[in-house]
């Protein structure tokens, strides 16, 4: 695959992903952001039956059409995986921050000065757990990013070895939610981080723990 690079990190050197420039990753955001609106119509359309099955095939033929040309495995932007930690935030294609995933909500992380990190999100009801409310797993998903993120952001990335959620309100969809999480110590490899989700009115939903730990190396 030309221009492929493989992070000298065993976990990651088994999958080539081929680096995309930023025109390309505009127009597969593009795309992305349109195929998210057809998940939300299908789960929210009221056509009769006729009509579901002429837009099946096409939905169809639209497929085939991109499969025609299919990577074997996701891409990623800039220059892909270089080292454990900076080539995963390259990572396009993630389903809570991925642009070019149409199951991400998506998630826009902001890294901030004091290397904590926040993002703004809306989860519709593709995201739905009690009726009305977001799935709890959906939100343990977003926090396991963010606080993976935040001990990437310190320089000390590494895989969940644990996270630990308290459910203190029910998270509302269609609402703008905020997310943050931050390092709270490291203990040699492991890095222990805390983070929370936030409704629109400022009130915490949920509060995270987590530990992540780089695995050894070789
Ligand atoms: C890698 C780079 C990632 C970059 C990410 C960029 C951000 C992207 C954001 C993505 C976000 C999404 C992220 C995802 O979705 S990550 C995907 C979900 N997580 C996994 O699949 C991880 C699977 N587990 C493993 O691979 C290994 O078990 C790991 C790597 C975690 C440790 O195996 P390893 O053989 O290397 O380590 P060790 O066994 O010598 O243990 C070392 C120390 O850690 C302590 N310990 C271990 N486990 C636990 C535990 N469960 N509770 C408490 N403590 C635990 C252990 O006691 C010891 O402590 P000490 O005796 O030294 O005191």
């Amino acid at each position: 695959m030309p221009g492929a690079r493989t992070s000298a990190h065993p976990i990651f050197t088994v999958q080539p992903r081929e680096p995309l420039d930023e025109r390309r990753v505009e127009h597969l955001s593009a795309l992305a952001a349109e195929v998210r609106r057809l998940n939300e119509a299908t789960v929210h359309t009221a056509l009769p039956e006729e009509e579901l099955t002429e837009l099946t095939a096409q939905v169809r033929a639209l497929t085939d059409r991109l499969d025609a040309a299919r990577r074997a495995f996701p891409p990623v932007s800039g220059d892909g995986y270089t080292t454990p930690g900076e080539g995963m935030l390259q990572q396009i294609a993630s389903p809570v921050t991925g642009e070019l995933n149409p199951i991400a909500p998506p998630c826009r992380i902001e890294f901030l000065e004091d290397g904590s990190v926040r993002t703004e999100f809306t989860l519709n009801f593709l995201y739905e757990g009690p009726p009305g409310l977001a799935h709890g797993g959906v939100s343990a998903m977003v926090l396991d990013q963010l606080l993976g993120l935040a001990a990437n952001n310190n320089g000390t990335p590494g895989l969940t070895a644990s996270l630990e959620l308290r459910y203190r309100r029910p998270t509302p969809l269609g609402q703008r939610l905020t997310a943050e999480a931050r390092i709270d110590r490291i203990e040699g490899r492991k890095a222990y981080a805390v983070g929370r989700i936030l409704n629109a009115e400022g009130k915490v939903t949920i509060e995270a723990t987590a530990m992540f730990v780089m695995p050894m190396l070789g």
